[in-house]
């Protein structure tokens, strides 16, 4: 067999990893991450879980998580300008205003090509924006706000940086660094962190003019599905394009080694390709489709069109990514908000003067003014951490933590051997609203509290 050629048992790749390779993976992680507090185990009813190795006090650190792939809401990305690859606020308190309300008054989705957000940032440009322009509401995250309209030009002056709140400087931000593949898409807190991204997927997932995808049409046409249907799939290709990088990066050692040494043993695809998706693999669970609640409208006699529909959507995804990418051979403050609070504690003689300035820009974003960084990411260990509705763990973001990494902390003391557990659901809910809301991760409660509520 041609050791280059690709293989198709892609069912090898997508099976469970046996519960010996899991333990050496998470093992491994865990050391390198340095989290000796905790291990993954198999729990004989739910599968995996993390047990403590350790005592914790309340409110300690049990773990911080790095994400594998992760992807900002579509829908949030008209809130909060982010680096893409560690998800931290970017440019200056007044690019995240003004972004913002530049945003809401177009009317459009920076989902939507209609908005090249590389014109924002030119200085001296023409925006164009309409000064009394309706909101669409169409795309717009805040069309339930009532909107206070801001002087001529006072937009445009906070995005291109000519107008400077006061005390901002309090609250500085790394500068924008734009995309190495100019998609005006992607943007980045360091030019560390837009190389890190273009080397782990986004250089196959990059719509600019650099891009290493197949076909940007396609790619195009991709995003624009996984917008209008489920922002997951945008996780998924980027879980995708890691494999394939990785892929690429072991198969070429791979070959330089052989090439330096005939003695080292041969490259093989499926090798390659399984040790590349490995980080992915381990995070094995249900097929989505599978385990979807049932919206409340689709009688249990449809359930199985509805998991073939659903089923056929993710098809249609990968079809679409497979165009674009395919290789023939893997709740941190708003800064606004911390702003806007600094400047409410202010003294009350800087306050009023302060206020003059600030008070119709805070009335122009509205009541949605300090909305967080929110999206889908795929975190190795916390995706191992089983749900309670009393549970003794959360995931919580403190003052220091704005980099993309997921803190798991301590709610309550935890004895050495007990299982470290979070709320998938928000756990002041009733009973039957937990239960609903936790079928979509495909399994019944039964924790003390719910059986104790049950009974
Ligand atoms: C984020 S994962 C947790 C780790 C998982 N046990 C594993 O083996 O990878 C979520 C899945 O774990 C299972 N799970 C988590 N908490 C559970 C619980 N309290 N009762 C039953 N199943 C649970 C469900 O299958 C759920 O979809």
């Amino acid at each position: 067999m041609d050791p280059l050629s690709p293989i198709d048992p892609i069912s090898t790749l997508l099976a469970p990893p046996s519960s010996l390779q899991a333990q050496e993976y998470f093992d491994e992680l865990i050391s390198k991450r340095r989290n000796p507090g905790i291990k993954v185990k198999q729990n004989e009813a739910f599968g995996k879980g993390v047990y403590a190795e350790t005592e914790f006090k309340e409110g300690e650190l049990i773990l911080k998580d790095q994400m594998v792939v992760g992807a900002q809401h579509s829908s949030n990305k008209m809130d909060c300008l982010v680096c893409s690859f560690c998800f931290r606020f970017i440019g200056s308190v007044e690019i995240q205003i003004g972004r913002k309300l530049y945003l809401q008054q177009l009317g459009v989705s920076v989902n939507h090509s209609e908005c090249d957000m590389e014109d924002m940032y030119s200085d001296g440009e023409d925006y164009s924006y309409e000064e009394n322009g309706e909101d669409s509401g169409a795309c717009s995250s805040s069309h339930l706000r009532k909107k206070v309209e801001l002087p001529k030009g006072v937009v445009e002056s906070l995005m291109n940086g000519d107008l400077k709140l006061p005390y901002s400087d309090r609250f500085p931000l790394p500068p924008t660094v734009p995309c190495i593949g100019s998609c005006g898409e992607a943007y980045y807190c360091s030019k560390s962190c837009a190389q890190a991204d273009w080397e782990s997927c986004h250089s196959l997932l990059c719509t600019g003019e650099k891009s290493e995808s197949v076909s940007r049409e396609a790619l195009v046409e991709f995003i624009e599905h996984a917008n209008e249907t489920n922002d997951i799939f945008i996780v998924a290709a980027k879980a995708i394009s890691y494999t394939i990088l990785r892929y690429r990066k072991l198969k070429a050692t791979s070959l330089e080694e052989q090439r330096k040494d005939k003695n080292v043993s041969g490259f093989t695809v499926p090798a390659a390709l399984s040790e590349a998706w490995k980080p992915i693999s381990m995070g094995h669970k249900r097929r989505w489709w599978d385990c979807i609640a049932l919206p409340v409208d689709v009688e249990s006699s449809g359930e199985n069109a509805f998991r073939m529909q659903m089923r056929n959507l993710a098809s249609t995804s990968l079809e679409l990514l497979k165009a674009a990418i395919f290789d023939n051979d893997c709740e941190p403050s708003s800064p606004v908000e911390d702003y806007f609070l600094y400047i409410n504690d202010l003294p009350s003689s800087e306050k009023k003067e302060t206020e003059e300035m600030t008070r119709p820009i805070f009335e122009a974003l509205g009541d949605d003014y300090s909305v967080s960084c929110e999206g889908s990411a795929f975190f190795p260990l916390q995706s191992c951490l089983n749900h309670s509705c009393c549970p003794n763990a959360k995931a919580f973001k403190r003052d220091e933590d704005k980099d993309g990494q997921a803190t798991i902390l301590a709610l309550k003391p935890i004895c050495k051997g007990e299982e470290i557990t979070i709320s998938y659901v928000d756990e002041d809910l009733t009973l039957e609203e937990r239960q609903a809301s936790l079928a979509d991760y495909g399994f019944r409660c039964t924790c003390p509290k719910c059986l104790a509520e049950e009974t």
